[in-house]
This record gives C-alpha cells, sequence and structure tokens, in this order.
C-alpha cells in the first residue's frame, strides 16, 4: 500500500481546519465580489501580515482564492458557496462539522460502548440549547436547499396539487422547493415546536407563507393528522436518525397518512451510494445520534413493499444522497426518471462501486495503447485478448455507433468482477438496448478451467476488455472524474473499470 494515501487521510483535517477558520473569519465574504488587497485583509482580521500571506497561498492553492499582484479574490465558487448572504452560502453547514468535530474524537469510547457518548451538558441554559438548535437547523436547511434543486427535476412531468407532509422538516427547504414548483400545492411541515418556530420566522412574508401549516409534535409518536390525505409524504434526512424499529414505525406511519394516490419520497445517504461517504455518515450517526444509522437501499425498499408500495430503484444525486420514491399505484412511471437515469440506477444496484455516465467523445483512443498489450503483457496472444480481439480502428469506427455509455466500476477478483459486467449488459439488454455491449478489464477470466491454448469454447460469455481494443483506460476514466493511480506497490488496492456501450 502506497504509504502517501496514508498521509493523506491523516492530514485530511488540515483542510477542513483551514476551511473553517476562513469560514469561521468570514474571509469570503470580506473579500467579496470585488477582491481585497491582501495587507487590507491582514489589517481588517488582526492577523500577522506574513502569517497571512501563507495562509492565503493554501487556500489558493485548494482552489478556493485567486491571488496575484498582493490581491487576493474568491473564486466563482467561493463567491456562490461561501459569501454570507450568497442564495446558496454553505457557512452554516460547514461550522456545524466544525462542531461535531469534537464528538469524532470520542469515536473510540463509542466504538467500545457501542453508542454515543458525548452528550450535551444536562444543565445546559435553554438560550444555549436554543442557539444549538437553531445552527443546527440552519446547516441542515444549506444542505437541504441543493438537495432539492437535484430532486425536483424528477418530478417535472407530474402535477402535485394536494397536500404535501414534510416529515422531520426541519426549516422546509425540501416543502419551499415543491410549494415553488407547484403553486396548487399546500405543505404540512412536522417537527419539534422549537425548530417549526424558526421556520416560521424564515418563511414569513414569503409568497408561499400562507400554503405553509406548521404541525409540532414528535414523528415517533402517532402523527396527529388526518389518515390517507397526502399527496407526496417527504422524509428528507431523518431516516439515519433512528433505529430500526423507529423507522418501522415511520414507514408505517407515512403510508397511513398517504392518499391513495399518493407518493413517499425518502431522501438520504444510502450505502449502495458513494459508500466512502455513506459509512462515515453512519459513524457520524453512532458518535452523535442514540441509535441513527445509514441504512441500504434495498434494506428500505424491502420495508416499503411489505408495506404493499412499489419503488424506484436508488436514485443517486450527483453527490452524497440519492432517493427512493415509492407509491400504492402505477403513478412510479410519471417520475421524470428517464430510460436510462432508471438503467443507471438499475445496475447501480448490481453492486457496482460506481456507475458514470460518459459520452462517447470522452472515450480516449491514442496511438499506443496496443504497445501496452503487444510488448510486455504475459496474456498477448490469449483468447479475446490482442490480436484474437477488437482492433482499435474498428472500435473507433464502433464507438461512433453509440452516443450513451456507461463507466462501471468494481474490483477485483476478475472473474467476479467480469460477472458483474455481463449481468449490466444483460440488464440493458432486456430493457430494451438491444445495441448494449460491454468493454470490460482484464484478460478473459470467465472460464476456470480455460488455459487458453484450445481458442475460445465459450464466445457467449467472452468480452473484449477496454484496454485490449485501444482504449486508454487511465485518461477516460480520469476524463470522467474518477481518481485513478497507477499502482506503484503488488498489493495497491486494485480498481476495474468496465465500459458498457448503451445506446
Ligand atoms: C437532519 S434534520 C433534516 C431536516 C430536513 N428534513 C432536511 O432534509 O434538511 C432532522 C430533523 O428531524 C427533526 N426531528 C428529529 N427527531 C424528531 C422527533 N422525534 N420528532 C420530530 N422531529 C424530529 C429534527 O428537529 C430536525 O429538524
Amino acid at each position: 500500500m502506497n504509504p502517501q494515501y496514508i498521509e493523506d487521510l491523516a492530514t485530511s483535517y488540515w483542510r477542513s481546519e483551514l476551511l473553517f477558520t476562513a469560514v469561521e473569519q468570514e474571509l469570503f465574504t470580506r473579500i467579496g465580489a470585488e477582491g481585497r488587497p491582501v495587507a487590507e485583509l491582514a489589517f481588517d482580521l488582526g492577523l500577522d501580515p506574513e502569517s497571512t500571506k501563507r495562509y492565503l497561498r493554501a487556500l489558493s492553492a485548494l482552489g478556493l482564492i485567486f491571488l496575484a499582484d498582493g490581491y487576493a479574490a474568491n473564486t466563482k465558487f467561493s463567491q456562490k458557496y461561501l459569501v454570507r448572504d450568497a442564495a446558496d452560502y454553505q457557512g452554516d453547514s460547514i461550522l456545524w462539522r466544525k462542531y461535531l468535530a469534537e464528538s469524532w474524537k470520542s469515536l473510540n469510547q463509542c466504538l467500545e460502548k457501542g453508542t454515543r457518548v458525548l452528550m450535551p451538558p444536562a444543565n445546559e441554559p435553554p438560550e444555549a440549547v436554543d442557539e444549538r438548535r437553531h445552527r443546527y437547523s440552519r446547516a441542515m436547511d444549506c444542505i437541504a436547499k441543493n438537495k432539492i434543486k437535484q430532486i425536483l427535476p424528477l418530478f417535472a412531468n407530474m402535477e402535485i396539487s394536494g397536500d404535501i407532509l414534510d416529515v422531520g422538516s426541519g426549516l422546509g427547504a425540501f416543502s419551499v422547493g415543491f410549494l415553488e414548483q407547484f403553486s396548487q400545492a399546500a405543505a404540512t411541515l412536522l417537527d419539534m415546536a422549537p425548530v417549526l418556530g424558526q421556520a416560521a420566522e424564515t418563511h414569513a412574508g414569503q409568497p408561499y407563507a400562507d400554503r405553509m401549516v406548521y404541525q409540532p409534535g414528535n414523528v415517533l409518536d402517532a402523527w396527529e393528522l388526518p389518515h390517507k390525505r397526502y399527496q407526496l409524504v417527504i422524509f428528507s434526512n431523518i431516516v439515519h436518525a433512528f433505529g430500526d424499529a423507529e423507522v418501522g414505525h415511520l414507514i408505517s406511519q407515512g403510508v397511513t397518512h398517504l392518499a391513495k394516490d399518493g407518493l413517499l419520497l425518502i431522501h438520504d445517504f444510502f450505502m449502495e451510494h458513494n459508500p466512502e461517504k455513506a459509512t462515515l455518515s453512519d459513524l457520524n450517526m453512532l458518535a452523535n445520534t442514540y441509535n441513527g444509522r445509514v441504512y441500504e437501499a434495498a434494506w428500505l425498499r424491502q420495508k416499503l413493499e411489505a408495506s404493499g408500495l412499489k419503488v424506484t430503484e436508488l436514485v443517486s444525486l450527483d453527490s452524497d444522497t440519492g432517493v427512493l420514491v415509492a407509491a400504492r399505484q402505477q403513478r412510479l412511471d410519471e417520475l421524470c426518471l428517464s430510460r436510462f437515469q432508471q438503467l443507471t440506477a438499475q445496475i447501480r444496484a448490481l453492486g457496482f462501486q460506481e456507475v458514470r455516465p460518459v459520452d462517447t467523445p470522452a472515450i480516449r483512443m491514442p496511438e499506443w495503447v496496443g504497445l501496452k498489450c503487444e510488448f510486455g503483457c504475459e496474456y498477448y496472444g490469449l483468447p479475446q485478448c490482442p490480436p484474437n480481439c477488437i482492433a482499435p480502428e474498428k472500435t473507433r469506427a464502433m464507438l461512433a455507433d453509440y452516443t450513451k455509455c456507461l463507466l462501471l466500476q468494481g474490483s477485483p477478483p476478475t472473474a467476479d468482477f467480469q460477472r458483474l459486467v455481463l449481468r449490466a449488459e444483460k440488464t440493458a439488454f432486456k430493457k430494451g438496448y438491444h445495441k448494449a455491449f460491454c468493454l470490460w478489464a482484464g484478460p478473459c477470466s470467465i472460464c476456470a478451467d480455460c488455459d487458453g491454448s484450445a481458442g475460445c469454447r465459450n464466445h457467449k460469455n467472452a468480452r473484449p476488455s477496454m484496454e485490449s481494443s485501444g482504449i486508454d483506460v487511465f485518461g477516460t476514466v480520469r476524463n470522467a472524474g474518477f481518481n485513478l493511480k497507477t499502482l506503484r506497490y503488488n498489493d495497491d488496492y486494485v480498481k476495474y473499470f468496465a465500459l458498457l456501450l448503451v445506446e
């Protein structure tokens, strides 16, 4: 294992501490849209001028500001997300992460005890409790405002004209999103009374405010609301706050309150999507809640199906969370999940670590790739390896027949990965993509008893690899935003990639 990876893990907190400091100082807000001289910023903040240069240089290296000729300017990104009063300001959620860093230091004790160990002080004055709750709600709201923008397009072909129930609504960013998109809808926010007080202050005077109702209550009790009433029941980032039995209660209450033709939306972290973030979020729940955890979408789907609902595959957002939508009737067909999006979700559910759409022009096919097979590879000449596979000219011509492809990431053993890739191809074919064809990673390893000497006896299941067909795998997957490095040591972590040509 390359120790640089470990060193980078160990110093991850350098980045977060730097960000926390800058947000706490409101540095990006001070820099503003026009930029400021570095010396002036140092003076403003009461900082040592030389240290300030070093500090800003690090922020510049992280891509958060530009530095030139003694001036600091925000990048577009920082201007959008880190300047207070910007519509997409994320500072409150960043500072909440800083607050939670304390509980992460108790991780070992949590692991020993199997539960959270740091509790708020018993004699905390009510104002301090209120202040903390306010900060928490604002932090959750920052995140939810961005998430709802990614989710609303799913509902673009649908009309929601009745009542919406937002369970554990926080300040109600999800409700606001739906109310703004659907002028005939009204939303009931169900949360603890103090949170709803803060929500009411936040939304006072907004054009949608008279379509918002506040229902204080404990979501773990029976909800004192009309049964079978709601066209949309929302659970956003609430499932992970509770244990299995409580989630069962939430689902049963959700179904009880859902209208016959209503939809139930779950937005959360899921183990199948972005496993690194999901597993870390799960530990975050261990350290900060009584019995919260991150669930598998498959488990939740089962629970919903057992309640008589039909459920979508997990729809992964372009961020660290995903969505399940459930309904009693066939309303799910009205969701704006393109056939290709549905396929992507289905293939992700097969067990790949990542599945990412890629355009064919982004697939790189430089001339040198074949050299790596012909010189230096022990598998050269095997069935499905050069020269017994598709020549690069043929691959280039073939790619021109496709516009939609998926890059699939998995891991060894090779034969298991290749079988999974075949399942992905079959899934696409069954969904109606008759041209579906996969190129996997490594020499064909499908038949356990094949030593390559007798030629291929299993053409049905044999496929070429990306690299043997002339594709620069490193260049292509990096182009698609994956992180792939050459292996320096025999026991380095191996990632496999395959390309599924879809349509
Ligand atoms: C992580 S926040 C999610 C807020 C919002 N739905 C979102 O997506 O940002 C969880 C919310 O659930 C509320 N909550 C937690 N436990 C609750 C309970 N037992 N009864 C009512 N609300 C609860 C919290 O007050 C908080 O507003």
